[in-house]
């Protein structure tokens, strides 16, 4: 192909273009730079409050009944006890994902619920309010099971059950790959009791199998990233199983930012006459998270643009995404050996790194995270105002773009209505290609900052981060 002059079919920012190759490499020129952002400015409000935000969900009820959207949380009928733990967090209104589906999460009888709603809108406390107040803390044995893609996500759901359900006496497990030496306890005896169990599919599926985990009180069964864990390529047959184990009557709860359609299909058999939100296309993404691309001149200049970027520009706490764990090592040590603090956390390392890595990024004690795929998902730090795609997400083939995983990556900032950058690295026509079908798919701009004018890149940073 000739990558002087490419033509896209289609793009938001009008059909048929031809695109120029500028100075720096085969990019198109954008002509305005500063017209482009304002132009960006204009689209949304900043820290539009949830509740109020303009995104449509369509509901797909199972039952003629007129949808109950709440505007407080006592309208819910919840214990004394959770509505403490939910005021202790600072949870003083309910999202517009809350609001909505909680009222039919928690219906008698039990129904299912296919949930989708942007990333950092709060999915996470709406499931684990429904597990916990299905709970019949007099009966000490499993009742609520819910599975994530990582360790990280099924910790990092754990805490928000411990503080959600702190005024409870709920009994938890994680149901993950040990990371100590276990004290005097054995697994059987803390799961025997636990109500309330949070992991990742491969450790239930041991557990229950074994009959450590016991499944005949079973009363409801989430799938937090539900799209990934149902998919076909990956956690999809662990989690079917595990759901065969679980009793008949058992309330199913799928939750996520993302299902393409062949996996919603799938998902309304898994989770058959089910409550159903969704979303579309162009709602996905958050608006308060700003899209950039920067043009490299090859894979070498990616890394000279990234240690431009942190020699240059004051970022507060940040998440590099690549496509491989070697790139994940390669590149922690060679922005090391330049100088910058970083940490790095991949499928490669132990669980105890793991935990390490992740427990000091939370704590703010490290500011840039190099991480691959699988902190992708659900990974909640408040303080993430950037986000890079070192590596543009592809699909396997690596020549298609992976659509979900590049809005899951991108959501790890701007959470619950915080502004946040993303800034994503193309190198080759390949790459290019890959970001501008990202933008036509889900309707949003991705703008192009320069990699060679920091001046430029720091404005239009600090305005958006610091906004
Ligand atoms: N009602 C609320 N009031 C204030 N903060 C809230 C409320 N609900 C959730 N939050 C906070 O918003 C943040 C994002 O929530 P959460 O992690 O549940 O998002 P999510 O929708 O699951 O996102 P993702 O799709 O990325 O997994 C969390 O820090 C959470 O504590």
């Amino acid at each position: 192909m000739d990558i002087s002059e490419i033509t896209t079919s289609s793009s938001v920012n009008g059909g048929g273009e031809v695109l120029q190759m500028n100075e720096l490499g085969f990019f198109p020129n954008v002509e305005n730079l500063t017209a482009q952002i304002e132009k960006l400015d204009t689209q949304e409000p900043k820290h539009r409050s949830l509740l109020e935000s303009s995104y449509e969900v369509k509901v797909t009820r199972v039952d003629d009944e007129p949808l109950l959207s709440v505007t407080k949380f006592e309208e819910l009928n919840l214990g004394p006890d959770l509505l403490k733990g939910i005021y202790e967090m600072g949870f003083t209104t309910p999202s517009k994902i809350q609001a909505k589906a909680l009222p039919l999460l928690l219906k008698k009888p039990p129904q299912n619920m296919i949930g989708q709603s942007q990333s950092g809108t709060g999915k996470t406390a709406a499931f684990v309010l429904t597990m916990l107040s299905r709970i019949d803390f007099n009966l000490k044995s499993p009742q609520a099971l819910c599975l994530t893609p990582s360790r990280e996500l099924a910790r990092q759901i754990m805490v928000e059950v411990r503080k959600m359900g702190k005024y409870t006496p709920v009994i938890t497990a994680e149901a993950i790959r040990e990371s100590h030496i276990r004290g005097n306890r054995s697994r059987h005896e803390e799961f025997a009791e636990a109500q309330l169990i949070v992991g990742t599919p491969g450790t239930v599926y041991d557990l229950l199998k074994k009959h450590v985990i016991e499944k005949k009180h079973m009363k409801i069964f989430v799938l937090d990233e539900a799209d990934n864990m149902l998919d076909q390529q990956g956690l999809g047959d662990q989690s079917i199983r595990i759901k065969n184990m679980m009793p008949r009557e058992c309330q199913i709860v799928l939750f996520s930012a993302t299902y393409s359609s062949e996996v919603r299909t799938f998902a309304t058999r898994f989770a058959p006459n089910a409550n159903q939100f969704s979303l579309k296309v162009e709602e996905l993404s958050v608006k308060t998270i700003k899209q950039f691309y920067m043009d490299c001149k090859n894979e070498d200049h990616k890394f000279e643009v990234l240690d431009d970027l942190y020699t240059l520009l004051t970022i507060g706490q940040s998440i590099i995404f690549v496509q491989k764990r070697e790139t994940a090592d390669r590149i922690a040590k060679r922005m090391t050996e330049k100088g910058h603090k970083v940490i790095n956390l991949h499928g490669g390392l132990s669980t105890t790194e793991r935990d390490e890595v992740m427990d000091g990024f939370r704590k703010g004690s490290a500011k840039v995270l190099i991480t691959t795929n699988v902190l992708s998902r659900g990974i909640d730090v408040l303080q993430v105002n950037l986000v890079i795609n070192y590596d543009i997400p592809m699909d396997l083939s690596g020549r298609n773009p992976d659509y979900e995983t590049y809005l899951h990556r991108i959501g790890r900032t701007g959470r619950f209505g915080r502004s946040g950058v993303s800034i994503n690295f193309v190198h080759d026509p390949v790459s290019w290609e890959v970001v501008k079908s990202i933008e036509k798919h889900f309707q949003r701009e991705i703008v192009r900052v320069p990699t060679d004018d920091w001046d430029v890149v720091e404005k239009v940073l600090r305005k958006e981060v610091n906004n």
